[in-house]
Formats: C-alpha cells, sequence, structure tokens
C-alpha cells in the first residue's frame, strides 16, 4: 500500500467518513502514549510522525529544528525520509515555506506544492512524491509563544477528509511535539548543570588534594578528602575553623593546609599551644605586654595575636584555655583589637583564627569550663578530621611516606616486607597518625640487618605498643573508643604469642596487643584459641 493511500481504519475496514474520528483519538492516544517514555524525544517524536502517517495519511513528516552548528534550520526527526532526504532538508530562516513558517510563526497550507513557487522540493525531489496533485502543511512549533521548530508534512489533495481537519489534528500533535521539546531541553539544562557541578567538585577535590599534599598531608582516604574539600571550600574566607579529632589525626597539619590555602598563605601561621602554659603567663603570650608590665617584663613584646596580623593564628588545645582568658579572647576576637598587658593603647588585628581541641567542647561547656559564647564563636566552621582506624586505605601510604622521612633521618634502609603492611593496616592505632609514625620511627631505628622489616618485626613492635596512647594530660587521651578491627586469621599467631609472653594472662596480653580485654576475648571465641 501506497503510504499516500491510508487504511482509513487499521486493518482492511474500508474509509467511511466516520472512521477519521477514530482514527484521530488513536494517534492521539498513541502519541500521548509515547510522551515520558524515555528522555530523548526521537523515539516518542517519530512515533508520532509515524501513527500520523499511517492512519492518517500525512506523510513524510519532519520536524525542522534550528542546528546551532550549522546555523540554519535543518530536519532533526522524520518519518518516511530516506537518510539523504532528511540530510538535504536544510534552510535559511525565511527560506522556502518551511523557513517562512519558522520566521512567521504562521502555519501554511500549500494546497498543490507544484503551483506554488516558494515549495522548493529540498529535501524529497518532485519525481518521489505521488504523481497526482500533493498538499503540505507545515505548523510552528511553540515555546513560551517563541517559534522553535516547524512540523511538515505531505498529504494527497484530493481525498475524503478536508485540509482543516488535518490542520487541527496537527495542532495537538504539535503542541505534544512542542512538550517533548521542552523537556529535552530540561534535560539537558540540567544534565549539563550537574556536569559542570561535577566538574567543580572535582576541581575543587584535586586542588584540596594538591595542597594537602604541599602541606605534607599524606592520603586519600574519602573521609580524609571530605575533610581536606570542606576546608578548601572555606580556604578563602576568614571564617573560623574549629578543628576536632582524637590526638594525633592531624590537626596542627590540616590547619597548616588551611593557611596555605587562604590569600594569607604569604603572612605568619603562628601557633599557641593553649595547655602548656601557666596561665600567668598564658595572656601575656597571647596579647603582648609592654615593659614592666608583670616582674621579669625587661622590655616590651608583642604576643602571638599581633605577630599573627595578616596571617592565621593556630589556637591548639582550645579546650584547655583558661575561664578567664577565654572572655579576653572572646573580646579580642568580637572587636579585632588587642592590647598588651600593661599598655593602654588598643592596636587592630587582622588575624584568622583556627582552633583545635580533642575534647568534647560542649560537655565543657556543660561542665562550666568553656564559655558558651567563645563556643558559639568558634564553632562557625567545625570540622572533624577522622581517626586513623576509619581511614585504614591511608595506612600504606603514610608507612611508605614515614618510612622514607625516617630513612633519610636517620641514614638507614628499612623496607617493609609486603605481608606485614597488613598487619600494620589491621593495627587499631589508638594515638593514630602520631603513634603510627612513631613506631615507623622505632622499626627503622632499632631494625638490626638490612633484612626486610617483617610480620614478627612489625607484630612485636605493636605488642609493645601500650593499649592507649601515652596521657601526658587528660586532653591527650583518644575522645572516641577504641577502634573495631576486623578479626583475621593472620591475627591468630599474634594472639598465641601474646598470651604465652603473659602466661595468659588475658588483660596483659590485651594490653599488648592494643586491645580492649573484651575485644581480645571476642577474637579468641571467633579464633577457637582456648584460653
Ligand atoms: N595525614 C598525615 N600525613 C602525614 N603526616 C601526618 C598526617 N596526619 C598527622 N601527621 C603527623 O602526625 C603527627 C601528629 O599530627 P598533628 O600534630 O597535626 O596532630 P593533632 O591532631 O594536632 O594532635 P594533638 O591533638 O595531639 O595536638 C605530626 O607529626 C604530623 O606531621
Amino acid at each position: 500500500m501506497s503510504p499516500d493511500r491510508p487504511a482509513a481504519s487499521p486493518g482492511t475496514t474500508p474509509a467511511r467518513p466516520q472512521g477519521w474520528a477514530e482514527h484521530e483519538l488513536l494517534v492521539i492516544q498513541g502519541a500521548v502514549r509515547m510522551l515520558g517514555r524515555s528522555l530523548d524525544p526521537a523515539p516518542a517524536i517519530r512515533e508520532i510522525l509515524h501513527l500520523a502517517s499511517e492512519f492518517l495519511g500525512l506523510n513524510r513528516g519532519r520536524l525542522v529544528l534550528w542546528d546551532e552548528t550549522r546555523g540554519a534550520l535543518a530536519i532533526r526527526h522524520s518519518y518516511g525520509l530516506t537518510r539523504e532526504e532528511a540530510a538535504a532538508g536544510v534552510f535559511a530562516p525565511g527560506e522556502g515555506v518551511t523557513g517562512g513558517v519558522y520566521l512567521t510563526g504562521e502555519a501554511a497550507v500549500i494546497q498543490d506544492v507544484d503551483a506554488e513557487a516558494r515549495f522548493l522540493f529540498r529535501s524529497v525531489p518532485r519525481h518521489r512524491l505521488p504523481p497526482e496533485t500533493v498538499a503540505y502543511i507545515a505548523l510552528p512549533v511553540l515555546h513560551d509563544a517563541r517559534v522553535v521548530g516547524v512540523l511538515g508534512v505531505h498529504r494527497l489533495r484530493r481525498r475524503d477528509r478536508g485540509l482543516a481537519e488535518d490542520l487541527r489534528l496537527l495542532g495537538i500533535l504539535v503542541a505534544l511535539v512542542g512538550q517533548l521539546l521542552e523537556l529535552e531541553r530540561h534535560v539537558a539544562a540540567r544534565t549539563a548543570a550537574l556536569e559542570r557541578e561535577n566538574r567543580a567538585l572535582k576541581e575543587e577535590l584535586e586542588r584540596a588534594a594538591a595542597t594537602a599534599h604541599a602541606a605534607g598531608i599524606v592520603g586519600e582516604s574519602p573521609a580524609l578528602l571530605a575533610a581536606l574539600r570542606q576546608i578548601e571550600r572555606v580556604a578563602d574566607t576568614d571564617a573560623t575553623l574549629l578543628l576536632l579529632g582524637e590526638s594525633g589525626t592531624g590537626k596542627e597539619l590540616v590547619a597548616r593546609a588551611a593557611h596555605l590555602m587562604s590569600r594569607r598563605r604569604d603572612r605568619p601561621f603562628i601557633k599557641l599551644n593553649c595547655a602548656a602554659l601557666p596561665e600567668t603567663l598564658f595572656e601575656a603570650e597571647l596579647f603582648g605586654h609592654e615593659k614592666g608590665a608583670y616582674t621579669g617584663a625587661a622590655g616590651a613584646r608583642a604576643g602571638k595575636f599581633e605577630l599573627a596580623d595578616g596571617g592565621t593564628l593556630f589556637l591548639d588545645e582550645i579546650g584547655e584555655m583558661p575561664l578567664a582568658l577565654q572572655a579576653k579572647l572572646l573580646r579580642a576576637l568580637q572587636e579585632r583589637v588587642v592590647e598588651r598587658l600593661g599598655g593602654h593603647r588598643e592596636r587592630p588585628v587582622d588575624v584568622r583564627i583556627v582552633a583545635a581541641t580533642n575534647q568534647d567542647l560542649q560537655a565543657r561547656v556543660q561542665a562550666g569550663l568553656f564559655r558558651l559564647d567563645l563556643f558559639y564563636r568558634l564553632n562557625v566552621v567545625p570540622l572533624t578530621l577522622p581517626p586513623l582506624r576509619d581511614r585504614q586505605a591511608d595506612i600504606p601510604a603514610l608507612v611508605r611516606h614515614f618510612l622514607n622521612r625516617f630513612n633519610q633521618q636517620h641514614q638507614r634502609a628499612a623496607s617493609l616486607a609486603p605481608a606485614a603492611m597488613a598487619d600494620l593496616a589491621a593495627y587499631a592505632w589508638p594515638g593514630n597518625v602520631r603513634q603510627l609514625q612513631n613506631v615507623i620511627e622505632r622499626m627503622v631505628l632499632l631494625q638490626p640487618d638490612t633484612r626486610a622489616l617483617d610480620r614478627e618485626a612489625v607484630l612485636a613492635a605493636l605488642a609493645a605498643e601500650p593499649a592507649s596512647p601515652p596521657a601526658a594530660s587528660p586532653a591527650r587521651r583518644p575522645a572516641g573508643p577504641r577502634g573495631y578491627r576486623y578479626v583475621a586469621e593472620d591475627e591468630r599467631p599474634r594472639i598465641e604469642a601474646a598470651l604465652r609472653e603473659t602466661h595468659g594472662n588475658k588483660s596483659a596480653a590485651a594490653q599488648r596487643l592494643g586491645l580492649s580485654l573484651r575485644q581480645l576475648q571476642y577474637r579468641m571465641q571467633i579464633l577457637a584459641i582456648p584460653g
């Protein structure tokens, strides 16, 4: 059957004028069914053109859209055109019937293509159309009253269906096609926005990783990178950073990285350890003093605040700051001025504060040891550095980093047997990176010969570690619970050795292994070690 002589109804029923309504309904139902089927409008538009041809004899349907790369109108979707015909359908706006519809936004009904001078036969040459009179209908596809494309179809002029009816039906189809194009535009815009966002995040991450690397931060675990990315985000602001995390997790290193990432990088980074000073000296240290301000103050001296002017002041162990000084610090932060001890002049300071603590500051606020207003002032951008046990992925890189560093420092050539790395990765590291650093340094120093450090050497070094890190002050104890460690069959020799060495004393063995008694008992149970 010629595409130009459609069945009046699907199947074999001959054309009856009242059958057209049924067919229109079939076309519309079919078209609506296609809506929302996929985010790509191509299959839906093609199906609409197919249905219009099959049921209504509106043939060689084509949708002409603006083609940005060609700078012209071109057929984007079609039905019943050969590939060459579709490719040939390129028009300038205003050119021919199709270009005219695009330019004016007015539908065109050409009763006889042979009698219309503007009809160009550009995509389908005359000899490929049926010999009888052929009509062409073209409608604008609109969005927000703007023409975004043109839908054109051929039909035989002489049929038992009026052109006006086709025009009405095509009006509905063009509205549906407009919706499909709109959806495509939305999806493309959303995808582009997501891609941009993705690219920005990736760049942010790369920048953060590069600066972290420059600051000597080793590791690329997701937990560490997430923390670094947050820093990168606020790096160029003067927002106060509050670094939280167990002792030895790298808070000071990260504070330095934050300084390096900021526009203050060429100005000083000044550190003050709030736990290390007797209260009396603290104030002078922080704010400076004038000559004779107190006994022994022979000359005038600038405090850390002044020294950090234009740069970053890192207040380590902020939780330990004496209450009386907390009020003075708060005032300096709020008013951005400092007054030296024994002085009467307020000096303006421009300092970015990075504070760090391994304590639960909120608990200290509740215990009356830390001022709530200062807590709020510092807690602008809180950032928790994950303990090493939560970023096991970083351990191999850290081990290699410290092996290199201590080999250079102590003129050694220590190396690690690959099998021993798993033991280091599985250890709970209650003292975090600092403890790992110390263990590696000790192993490098104590390694007797040129053999690689094997599992035995590593297990012995770990067994010598205290269960918790040395507690110089309550602040030095890790805040979190001791880490979860997986139970692996290869832990058996260590556990058995520790039990042997402690003559079966489980508490002592657990201590040697860096485990709690319950953790040891759990492992013994899993591994069926008698005891
Ligand atoms: N990601 C890391 N890469 C390389 N070295 C690290 C890393 N994290 C920590 N270190 C090293 O571990 C040691 C402890 O780090 P740092 O002093 O920054 O920890 P901290 O959290 O400030 O500890 P504390 O709360 O006890 O002051 C430092 O010698 C530091 O160089």
